[in-house]
């Protein structure tokens, strides 16, 4: 029998979640298998004491829209969200910058304040099509993640599959009977990460 000798080491620290506030962006292309990851992010930052109402869930069209959405959310632009984590999930449409902070928030959606986020969850979908559509979207979005992640000192968790076959994304979604949810390892990764370097 195979013994496989990848997956994450938890550490030794047990991170409290309690003081830290994340966000959740995701897009919405392949959303059976982008459920199911913002679920298991979200079961462990709560697992670790992140309360509901510091948690933020935002989405975007598909993964290219990530590293801008998620530099918008450090950058503290204002989020137009429901009122707490369970109506977040379905995901909402991204809210005005600061430049258009005056503007008011359509009815039945309140407008977030503009608290820090001690650590950013990126997730996305991406499987690979007959063209290389794929190759340059996984390149451009993780270069870019990662600079966001640099240029601002703030954590991105980076949760973008890459997958090459549907199979593959469903595994690492925990949705096939051997899968393990990745989500769940971005989410301890945002509380280890955001602990380390709350302001
Ligand atoms: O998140 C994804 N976006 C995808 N494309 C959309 C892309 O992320 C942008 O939203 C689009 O190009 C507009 O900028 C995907 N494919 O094309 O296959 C995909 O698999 N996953």
């Amino acid at each position: 029998m195979s013994h496989t000798i990848k997956g994450l080491s938890e550490s030794s620290v047990k991170y409290d979640g309690s003081p830290l506030r994340v966000a959740i962006v995701h897009a919405r292309w392949n959303t059976t298998v982008i459920d199911a990851l913002v679920a298991g992010a979200v079961a462990k930052l709560k697992e670790r004491g992140v309360k509901d109402s510091n948690i933020i869930i935002q989405s975007v069209p598909g993964s290219f829209e990530l590293p801008l959405a998620c530099s918008r959310v450090i950058s503290g632009a204002h989020i137009q969200a429901a009122s707490n984590v369970t109506d977040l999930l379905g995901g909402l449409s991204f809210g005005s910058g600061n430049s258009r902070a005056g503007t008011p928030a359509p009815a039945g959606v309140v407008t977030m304040p503009n608290e820090p986020f001690d650590a950013v969850i990126a997730i996305g979908v991406l499987i690979k099509g007959s063209t290389m559509h794929f190759e340059y979207i996984c390149d451009a979005v993780s270069h870019a993640l990662m600079k966001v992640q640099l240029d601002s000192g703030v954590p991105v968790i980076f949760g973008v599959l890459t997958a090459l076959t549907d199979e593959q994304a469903l595994d690492r979604a925990g949705l096939t009977p051997t899968g393990h949810n990745h989500g769940e390892d971005w989410g301890l990764a945002a509380v280890e990460m955001g602990s380390h370097v709350r302001r």
